[in-house]
């Protein structure tokens, strides 16, 4: 058993403090001259493996500037990644839970000094302010920690509880589960992407990361400190490349053991398909955990204390410019405060300053021109659906950058039935329904394919003891903001349509990377 003391999450760091910002600023400085127009290559086995073609990374919030590249896996690396992975198994699963467990430890202290460097990357990278990637970071270094102490209750025979049984010794063995593959999103590039390799990993599993194709640098950034950390060759494979040739191939190969997926809903319900079918020379059904989309709502009510639900709405809705799964799409007000609850959100978000991630704007630019384009459409849609109370307009400039800029927008007066109201939109656009009362609310909020978080703005008790029962969300919170989970403290993730509810930063979040054998000896 490794000494350590109990698990803390981070604390964040105060932007109000004048030095706080300047050591941001340092960071960005330092960073645009060593980390800017870097190139990472594969990691195979160990060894650097560059390709012919390559994967570019842009800055969405200047889009003339290229922040750096990737090499580009061919179907040839992911298929030596994943036999050089099942070789790393063989020695990889008898190490020490403990052992394993030393090298997140590790990790996260080097993380823990290179903090600043990683956020001012995600600033330029994908367009994050210094408070959205300051979190971000933080809730990586928590994911290193947390997990870290968590493969400890895994260790060793009888891990878990059995019944005493007289004249036999019973117990049951956490084993690994064998080669994955963990295919991540853009949008929490640090965190996700270490958080989902770092579980199997330290429960014995060797990986295959994918990260998005967005944002590459950091993910290599992050690989870099793996291995720092004294990473073993072969037991976190790094493979950029693109989802739908790479990933798409590991997801489907029969030597593919589990796949952990965090995206979105088509791509995962795809995953999810591809993955079933079982392939020739198989021979397990393939494990596989999802943390997909959301279309999220807060529930103001009558009895609300409307100043905070303003402030909740507002971080919920434009934190990172609603480009979260948890962020709040949908504001569902009772009729009788939604006049003052929402022109009360509508001040509110026209102070918003718009501008580039290293500017430390409130709103910054969507990732790519993809997003871009689809939230267009929506904002095209807009008028048809709702009154657009704020924005409604893409400039694709601000501040002389051209860039992926859309404006703060609020819709209000949607059907609860409309596309605005049942699509993920993924920028910064909020759905604003009334319902009639708090019993029509509640009707309102659950009437999604979704299931991933939810609030409620409300002093009676009673209400908040049946949205704790009746709403269906995987992440329920009241009187707050419905972002900003924090790893340990709020087990993250949702029902539905919205993932397999795994619990990333939960206490059993690591059993879904391992099988369990009860063992019997008669005495
Ligand atoms: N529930 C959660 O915890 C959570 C957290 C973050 C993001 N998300 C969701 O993620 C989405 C945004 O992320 P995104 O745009 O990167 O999602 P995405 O689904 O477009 O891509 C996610 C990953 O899947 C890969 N991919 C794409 N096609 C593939 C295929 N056919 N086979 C294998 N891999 C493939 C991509 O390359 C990328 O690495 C949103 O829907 C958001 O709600 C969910
Ligand atoms: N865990 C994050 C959301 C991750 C999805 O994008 C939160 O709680 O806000």
């Amino acid at each position: 058993m490794i000494k350590v003391q109990e698990y803390r999450p981070q604390s964040f760091t105060d932007f109000t403090k004048e030095e706080n910002v300047k050591a941001y600023q340092e960071a960005l400085a330092k960073v645009r001259k060593e980390l800017v127009g870097k190139h990472y290559p594969l990691i195979i086995d160990g060894k650097e493996v560059d390709t012919e073609g390559k994967l570019t990374s842009i800055n969405p919030c200047d889009t003339a500037e290229v922040v750096g590249t990737t090499a580009k896996a061919t179907i040839q690396d992911a298929e030596n990644a994943l036999q050089g992975a099942w070789k790393a198994f063989e020695s990889w699963k008898k190490w020490d839970m403990d052992a394993r467990a030393r090298i997140l430890l590790k990790a996260a202290a080097i993380l823990k000094r290179r903090r600043l460097e990683a956020c001012a990357l995600m600033s330029i990278e994908v367009g994050k302010n210094y408070a959205e990637a300051d979190v971000e970071v933080a809730e990586a270094i928590d994911f290193l920690e947390y997990y870290a102490r968590s493969a400890m209750k895994y260790a060793g025979f009888g891990s878990s509880e059995t019944t005493w049984f007289e004249g036999e010794e019973n117990g049951l063995m956490s084993i690994p589960l064998g080669v994955g593959v963990s295919i991540s999103p853009w949008n929490f590039p640090c965190a996700i992407f270490i958080g989902m390799a770092a579980a199997p990993i330290v429960a014995g599993n060797c990986v295959i990361v994918k990260p998005a194709e967005d944002a590459g640098l950091i993910a290599g950034f992050m690989v870099d400190i793996m291995r720092e950390a004294g990473l073993p060759a072969g037991v976190l494979q790094f493979l950029p490349g693109v989802g739908k040739e790479v990933g798409e191939y590991l997801v489907n190969h029969a030597k593919t053991r589990f796949i952990t997926f965090t995206g979105s809903r088509a791509v995962g319900l795809h995953i999810n398909e591809v993955a079933a079918k079982v392939q020739p020379g198989q021979k397990w059904i393939k494990r596989v955990i999802m943390e997909l989309g959301g279309k999220d709502g807060l529930i103001v009510d009558e009895t609300a204390d409307i100043e905070n639900a303003i402030t909740a709405a507002t971080q919920g809705a434009f934190g990172f410019n609603g480009q979260k799964c948890s962020a709040m799409s949908r504001l569902i007000v009772v009729d009788s405060v939604y006049d003052e609850v929402v022109s009360g959100f509508v001040e509110r978000a026209k102070a918003l300053k718009i501008g580039t991630g290293e500017e430390n704007a409130n709103v910054t630019a969507v990732v790519n021109q993809m997003s871009f384009n689809k939230i267009k459409g929506y904002l095209e849609l807009a008028p048809q659906e709702g009154k657009v109370l704020l924005g409604g307009e893409a400039p694709g400039e601000a501040n002389g950058k051209q860039g992926y800029y859309i404006q703060p927008t609020i819709v209000g007066d949607v059907q609860r039935d409309s596309r605005m109201a049942q699509e993920e939109i993924f920028g910064p656009v909020v759905a604003v329904l009334r319902a009639k009362d708090w019993q029509d609310a509640l009707d309102i909020a659950n009437s999604t394919e979704y299931g991933l978080t939810g609030g409620v703005c409300s002093s009676s008790r009673e209400r908040l003891e049946q949205a704790r029962a009746e709403f269906e969300v995987g992440n329920l919170y009241f009187n707050r903001k419905i972002t900003g989970a924090i790893v340990g403290v709020q087990p993250f993730g949702g029902y539905n349509m919205s993932g397999t509810d795994s619990k990333a930063g939960g206490p059993d979040y690591l059993a879904n990377f391992m099988q369990l054998k009860t063992v019997t000896e008669r005495w």
